[in-house]
Order: C-alpha cells, then structure tokens, then sequence
C-alpha cells in the first residue's frame, strides 16, 4: 500500500518560494520569505503568532496572492494559477469534512473533482484511508468519529489527491496532548513513506522538531533562520530565536550580544557551589535558579536529584559549549 503511494525522484524541488512578500495595510505579513522543500521532505515554518505562517502557506496553496514574488510546485510556475490548479493537498485546523458523505466519500470526492472515475477515486481514497490507518471505517459518517479520527481523514483527503506537496497548517491543533503524541509519531512515519514534499504550519517547537527534517523560524513576516531541524534548535542564530526554541539560559551581555548555554555544557554536582535563588517542583522534578557570577542560570532537576538540594547547587560549565550571539530580542 505504501509503495503504491511513492512516487519517483523529481529532479525539481516540491516547492519554492522566491522573495514572497504580501502586505495587509500598513502591516508586513510576509519580507521576501524564500523556502525550498525538496521532495521527500518535511519542511515546518515555526514562529510566534501573527508571524505570517499562515500567509506564506495561504499564499503557496494560491488562497493569498503575494503582492511580489513567485511560488513554482515540483518545477511549475504556479504563482497566477488559481488554487485547484496547482496540484497541493491541504489540511487545514478547521478540517471540515462533509456531514452528509461517508468517511470513504470525503476521502474520494477530490480525486473525483479533478477528474478520476468514480472507481479510481474509490480506490484512491481506500489506499490513503489504509495509509492513515482508518481503512475499516470507510462506511462511517463523519460525525462517528473520534477528533483524532476526523483528523486523520482530512490527512487521507489530502494523501489522496497524489500532490507532490502537502501543506499542512497547525494540523494536531485541535487534539488533546495524548492524541497529538500518537499522531506524531505516526504522521512522521508516513511522510516518511510518501516522497511528497510536506509543508507544515505550527507554533509548537516540539511538533517541529519531532515532524520535520528542516525548520524555517519566522519573525515579523521574515525568515531569520533556516536549516535541518537538530541544528537550528542545538544552534540558534540570534538570542531572540534561543528565546523562542525555548532556550533556559540566555545571558544578556554588554554591547548588544548574549551568551547561549545549552544544557550539555552544565554539570550539575561538580564544580563551586552557588546559592539556589528559587526552586518550582513539578510533576518531573525541579526547576531550580541559581546566582552565578554570569547571572541568574535555570535548569531543571530529576526528582531524585532534587531531593538531595540543600541551599546551594555545584555547577560545572563547558565554556567551550556556550556561545556568543547577537541580542535581537526587544528591551
Ligand atoms: N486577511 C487579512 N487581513 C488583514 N490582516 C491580515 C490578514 N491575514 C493576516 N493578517 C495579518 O498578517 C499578519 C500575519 O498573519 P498570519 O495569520 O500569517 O500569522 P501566523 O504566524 O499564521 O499567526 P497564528 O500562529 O496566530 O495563526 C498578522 O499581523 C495578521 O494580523
């Protein structure tokens, strides 16, 4: 069933942007954004809210045009064609599926809208409904279904129209955390499968990260870093970005610049002994915050190392780990 769905190499990436730039008024959704997304690859454009995620993916599935710049799908120059004729699968957060049409009818009328017989998208629409693991509730009604179900249907609606580029926008948005890590796991292995580019819209770092082969992190309509996934969060660019990977400890230093310290550089128990200044237990352990001479430094601690927590901490710090970055972030 998987190998059905694969497709041969292109030779062209699933898509490029090229110097996208869209204004709504006076504000600038999208600066000259340039993405690739090779085939077979999961790009995630990750950012804060109001970013422009949504505008640069709006602006690829043809549902925005972007004031300037152009978008080509796997080679193709679809930047004045209108949405349906640009070959994507989309799902978006409010993936509504059609009430009245069984869960095998939603899945087929696409396919069946561009063209295929009604046997061909039938069988299109089972192959994607095995791929997503929903094939024994073809003849369900939407409304049957579980959220998590639903979900996973707007993803089979998408894998059945055979786009060399999904996009896909805050897709787990709508599930609770227990169903969003399963899906995760799940949606990895089969983009893994696909050899379609994928596109993929989300503010969360770790759905970024346990998704995609390659993150883009948007800021105010542009693209401030770019890059395999593992390598943008082990190495931000800027201390703005650290901040919003999630990044503990950033060390404003004088002259505009910070000092990023990644957890592998501290050695806890090792080292002088600094005061603890605050400590906040949770489900997992503590997060504690100690005074050292470079500022206030957090990390977080197992249950069974906090337990032995007097009113100091011996940390030991690899220098040769932290790094030094411009400070971006605002006053
Ligand atoms: N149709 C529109 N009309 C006016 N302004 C818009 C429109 N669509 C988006 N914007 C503005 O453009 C900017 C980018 O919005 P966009 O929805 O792309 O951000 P986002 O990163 O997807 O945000 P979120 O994570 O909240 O969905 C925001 O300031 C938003 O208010």
């Amino acid at each position: 069933m998987v190998l059905a769905m694969t497709r041969p190499a292109s030779p062209h990436p699933a898509l490029q942007t090229h110097a996208l730039s869209k204004a709504f008024g006076a504000v600038q959704a999208l600066r000259e954004v340039a993405l690739t997304v090779e085939a077979g690859e999961t790009l995630a454009l990750l950012g804060p809210s109001g970013c422009g995620k949504s505008t640069a993916l709006r602006c690829v599935a043809g549902l925005e045009r972007p004031d300037t710049g152009r978008v080509e799908i796997a080679g193709r120059d679809v930047t004045a064609l209108p949405p349906e004729a640009r070959g994507v699968g989309l799902v978006f957060q409010d993936y509504a599926l059609f009430p009245h049409l069984s869960v095998l009818g939603n899945v087929a009328y696409g396919p069946q809208r561009r063209g295929a017989s009604r046997a061909e998208a039938g069988a299109r629409a089972r192959e994607a409904l095995e791929l997503v693991g929903l094939g024994a509730l073809a003849e369900r009604s939407p409304d049957q279904l579980s959220g998590g179900q639903q979900q996973r249907v707007a993803l089979a609606r998408a894998l059945a129209t055979r786009s060399p580029l999904l996009l896909l926008d805050e897709p787990l948005s709508n599930l609770d955390e227990k169903l969003r890590a399963e899906l995760r796991t799940e949606l990895r292995r089969l983009f893994a499968a696909l050899g379609a580019g994928v596109l993929l819209v989300t503010h969360d770092q770790r759905e970024a990260l346990a998704l995609a082969d390659q993150v883009a992190v948007m800021r105010a309509g542009a693209v401030v870093q770019q890059g395999a996934a593992p390598e943008v969060f082990a190495r931000p660019a800027t201390a703005w970005i650290a901040a919003f990977l999630g990044w503990p400890n950033i060390v404003a230093q004088p002259g505009g610049t910070a000092l990023l310290i990644p957890e592998t550089a501290a050695q806890l128990g090792v080292g002088e002994a600094y005061p603890l200044l605050a400590r906040q237990p949770d489900e997992a352990g503590e997060t504690v915050t100690l005074g050292h001479p470079l500022g206030p430094l957090t990390f977080r601690l197992s249950a069974r190392e906090a337990l032995s927590l007097g009113g100091t901490l011996r940390l030991g710090l690899d220098l040769e780990q932290v790094r030094q970055v411009p400070d971006d972030r605002e006053p």
